[in-house]
């Protein structure tokens, strides 16, 4: 019994270890629209596979951040402030499986959308780069030539980060670390950043869809702070799809601020978004979410050599 015993916990570790050499250096690149999906999916991704994530969109986006608070106007020409400022912050993407947002508008049935929160020199960002005014900026800043020379240098570096955290296993030798995959989201990520990906994803769906999902999202964040703080949050709740003033756009605003973003995005001079040659496309505008990341975590396990999980779906 006890030699059954050490026998199949001595198969389980090898199993482990040849996975976890597998994955060594395995990067999954996922490229799309704006609102498409790819953040949600890459972190649902990284938490069932035990990769690393990075949201390379959010460092183009603290850089705005930065261009707002120093009132840098000369963004889209090579602004020498702004690259001196990107070049002297740190930004740190602090990606954490074991606190998990829900997502109302999600069917997210088995899973769970882990939290990521983003530090610009050290300060807590996350919420900040995602308001309107970082919105309608961003896509102008990262078509700056020089801004995207200096945002390649903090990607690499994160995913060097990412690539060699290592996960420690106890084998009959000892301790043993070895090192994880990757996933990172962006725009030129399977084109640029990672040409050589093992697994490239372009994630695609109606730009109706995609307004919609940002509205139930907007929506759904302002129940939560309205029932943190009820009486500042009910004055400036939408109702419905009404036009509430100012900060909370209709559904038709901002499909009209996501084309103009992928216009910008898909028309800019360096690294434009495109789809990689060798990349799978998946619309999900009729998928649910379930299916979207488990279809792409059995991609994965295909090109790892590894067993699929999901073939019920
Ligand atoms: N298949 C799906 N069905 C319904 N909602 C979805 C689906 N996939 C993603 N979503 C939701 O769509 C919204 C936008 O997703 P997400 O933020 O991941 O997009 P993104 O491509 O990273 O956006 P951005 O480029 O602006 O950062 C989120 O609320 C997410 O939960
Ligand atoms: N690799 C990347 C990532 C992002 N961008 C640009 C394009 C977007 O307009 C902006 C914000 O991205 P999001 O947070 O919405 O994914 O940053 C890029 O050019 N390249």
């Amino acid at each position: 019994m006890q030699c059954l015993r050490a026998t199949l916990c001595r198969r389980a570790t090898r199993r482990f270890l040849a996975h976890k050499l597998l994955v060594r250096d395995f990067t999954i690149a996922i490229d799309g629209p704006a609102a498409s999906g790819k953040s949600s999916t890459a972190r649902a991704l990284a938490l069932e596979l035990g990769f690393g994530y990075i949201d390379s969109g959010s460092i183009y986006r603290c850089a705005t951040l930065l261009a707002l608070r120093h009132n840098i106007t000369d963004i889209g020409t090579g602004a020498t402030d702004l690259i001196e400022l990107i070049n002297k912050s740190s930004v740190d993407i602090k990606f954490q499986p074991s606190t998990t947002r829900s997502s109302p508008n999600l069917i997210t049935g088995r899973l769970s959308v882990p939290d990521v929160r983003i530090l610009l020199n050290d300060e807590d960002v996350s919420e900040e780069i995602r308001k309107p005014g970082v919105n309608r900026l961003v896509a102008k800043v990262a078509s700056d030539g020089e801004v995207r020379t200096a945002v390649l240098g903090i990607q690499r570096a994160l995913a060097k980060a990412a690539e060699t955290r290592s996960t420690d296993v106890v084998d009959k030798e000892g301790v043993v670390s070895v090192p994880g995959g990757v996933v990172m989201d962006g725009r030129d990520i399977g084109t640029t950043i990672f040409p050589n990906a093992e697994l490239k994803i372009y994630l695609d769906a109606s730009a109706m869809a995609r307004a919609i999902r940002r509205w139930d999202e907007m929506n759904s964040s302002l129940k939560q702070a309205r029932a943190k703080a009820p009486v500042a949050a009910a004055d400036s709740a939408p109702v419905a799809n009404e036009r509430a003033p100012a900060e909370y756009p209709s559904v038709e605003d901002i499909a009209r601020e996501l084309e103009e973003r992928d216009y910008a995005d898909i028309n800019r001079q360096h690294s434009p978004l495109r789809i990689a040659k060798d990349a799978v496309v998946i619309d999900n505008t009729t998928m649910t979410f379930e299916q979207q990341v488990y279809s792409i975590a059995d991609l994965a396990r295909d090109r790892m050599g590894l067993e699929r999980k999901h073939d019920d779906l």
